[in-house]
């Protein structure tokens, strides 16, 4: 009988195939079996009910896994993370055990999406931004945890697994072709966005009319799911004549309507759009020129307040021919302008039209907090507050993400310093507007990415933040933080040697404080496992978590589906 391991690169990785209860099951090598470990380690009382971790819910399915590639391929690849190691299998579900306990309020699904596997046969893919997207859940239900994952069968991912070698154009990874008329055909290709991936391994949204949608930034890797089963079902194809090949990976979502940015490549600026509910058709709102550099700058994220769409137009900009070349760039698609300045323009959501386009201080950010108006006495909006995570102008921090720099860690502190960047944008003609520290970066270890607000709050003056901090040394954001931006305090979150995800708050039904809720995270441990993790919003300790059969790769950002 054959038996497979998953022993893995790292020795300490572990996965229990949803195989282990099919037919499929002696696929899984006896003394292997962490569902056995997990029935004599954990059978105990909570509330009255007997728990174990079972997948018995889990229907019969292909054991589909990806080997890991050769230690020997000689690119860097040293495994030293379960964050940064390739999941073995396809997908799992089962039910995990819960320590502490899960608030009976929260029912819903959260998922997480995110890279999850960094490589084709022997081939390695060198950023964090390459890996195949991979989908986990987390359904909350009378204080019990069903958990799972699942790969997104983009045209990308079943290209490569089909052909074992990369097919399609990824952040950094471009496809070799195999000879110089296929080169010639690639160029093509890619002006007609064919050769560029539909690997939605960024986000995923809740559209108010119920579709849940994973992104990326290329329009096509727009690919809506099932958050019941993670099954992939199909494309979201926009149905205007809109065009253009990317847009921001992170539309803002309501209940009444989707925004979202499309930078122009061509006549360097942006498109506002707005998609309503129920429809695939995307209708501008207004559009932003940009004055200077020969691109737009790259806009990963972008906020909002009640009336206005702020836009952000960094120096660090699209580059057409770097879009064309076959290796990586230091900066990849980008290229940084500092003369090109940096702006923020503001336009009105009602009208389209830019109520103010400012200068400001050279920025980096991927990903923006919230934004609020500054009113008078008499109630005029005088000016924008806007929140990022911003890396001090500072864009190592791309470099920093490559997969062999977070798995060769070596103990030594090299993580850049980043900040709660709020920007200030006068709205009384001024042409410059501000950018500070919104609280002694000290806080949070001088660490900041991956952030979340209560939703109530979008748009809205708020108090508290939800981000990844930084217990020195690291080589990667390794605290969650919750950010008190009005006493300027941060309350951090640390397990030594663990990588945690973003921390995701989920308001508590009836709540009238913005900090009443939980946060979740998925912890990638130091030892090889993998754990969701539940905080107290307001106290922000620990009130449960529950262990997974594996180790969990690290994952980007997350959204919530209510329980109907
Ligand atoms: C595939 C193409 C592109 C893809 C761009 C992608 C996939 C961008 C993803 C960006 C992400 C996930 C940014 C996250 C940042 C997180 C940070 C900085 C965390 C820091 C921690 O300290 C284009 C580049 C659009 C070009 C076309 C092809
Ligand atoms: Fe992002």
């Amino acid at each position: 009988m054959a038996s497979i391991t998953f022993s893995g690169t790292t020795g300490n990785f572990s996965l229990l195939p949803t195989a282990a209860v099919s037919e499929n099951s002696n696929h899984i090598k006896d003394g292997f079996n962490p569902l056995k470990k997990n029935l004599s380690n954990t059978r105990k009382k909570h509330n009255g009910r007997s728990l174990v971790s079972t997948n018995v819910a889990s229907p019969p399915l292909p054991a589909i896994t990806h080997p890991p590639p050769k230690r020997e391929s000689g690119n860097g690849y040293d495994g030293s993370h379960v964050a940064w190691t390739s999941v073995r299998q396809e997908r799992w579900e089962g039910e995990l055990l819960v320590q502490g306990e899960i608030p009976l309020w929260l029912k819903g699904t959260y998922l997480r999406n995110g890279p999850g596997l960094w490589h084709v046969g022997d081939y390695n893919f060198r950023h964090l931004f390459d890996g195949y997207a991979m989908l986990v859940k987390l359904h909350f239900h009378d204080g019990r945890l069903t958990a799972g994952h699942r790969q997104i069968e983009s045209e990308a991912y079943k290209a490569a697994m089909k052909n074992k070698k990369l097919c399609f154009r990824e952040f950094s990874e471009v496809p070799k072709p195999n000879n110089f008329l296929s080169y010639i055909g690639e160029l093509a290709n890619l002006f007609s966005g064919a050769s560029l991936t539909d690997n939605a391994n960024t986000g995923v949204v809740k559209l108010a009319d119920g579709r849940v949608v994973c992104l990326t930034e290329t329009q096509k890797g727009s690919i809506v799911i099932d958050p019941a089963t993670l099954e992939t079902v199909g494309k979201f194809e926009y149905s205007d004549t809109l065009g253009g090949l990317i847009h921001s990976a992170h539309p803002i979502v309501t209940d009444t309507e989707f925004l979202t940015l499309l930078p122009d490549l061509i006549n360097p600026g942006y498109l506002a759009v707005r998609m309503e509910p129920g429809t695939n058709e995307r209708k501008v709102i207004g559009r932003v020129d940009c004055s200077r550099g020969p691109a737009p700058g790259w806009v990963h994220s972008f906020p909002v307040t009640e009336h206005y769409i702020i836009v952000p137009e960094m120096p660090l900009r699209y580059c057409a021919g770097n879009l064309l070349k076959a290796e990586p760039t230091p900066l990849y698609k980008f290229e940084w302008h500092p003369d090109s300045k940096a702006f923020m323009h503001v336009m009105c959501k009602a009208s389209g039209n830019i109520v103010a386009s400012v200068e400001v201080p050279l920025y980096i950010t991927f990903h923006f907090i919230n934004a609020y108006e500054e009113t008078d006495e008499d109630g005029r909006v005088t000016a924008l507050i806007a929140d990022c995570c911003e890396h001090n102008a500072d864009t190592t921090i791309l470099d920093k993400l490559k997969i062999q720099n977070l798995r060769s860690y070596t103990g030594k502190d090299v993580l850049p310093d980043a900040k709660v960047g709020r920007f200030r944008i006068p709205l009384d003609g001024s042409p410059y507007g501000n950018l500070e520290a919104a609280l002694d970066p000290n806080e949070h270890g001088r660490g900041m990415d991956m952030c979340s607000i209560n939703p109530a709050f979008l748009g809205q003056k708020y108090r508290y933040a939800y981000a990844c901090g930084a217990q020195r040394p690291c080589n990667f954001p390794n605290t969650l933080t919750k950010i008190d931006l009005v006493e300027k305090k941060a309350k951090n979150w640390y397990d030594e040697g663990a990588v945690p995800s973003e921390p995701f708050f989920v308001a508590r039904p009836g709540a009238t404080e913005e900090d009443d809720g939980v946060v979740i995270s998925m912890i990638s441990a130091k030892n090889g496992d993998g754990y969701a993790l539940l905080l107290d919003g307001s106290t922000f300790e620990e009130i449960a978590r529950a262990k997974f059969p594996y180790g969990l790769p690290y994952g980007l950002h997350g959204c919530w589906v209510p329980f109907k």
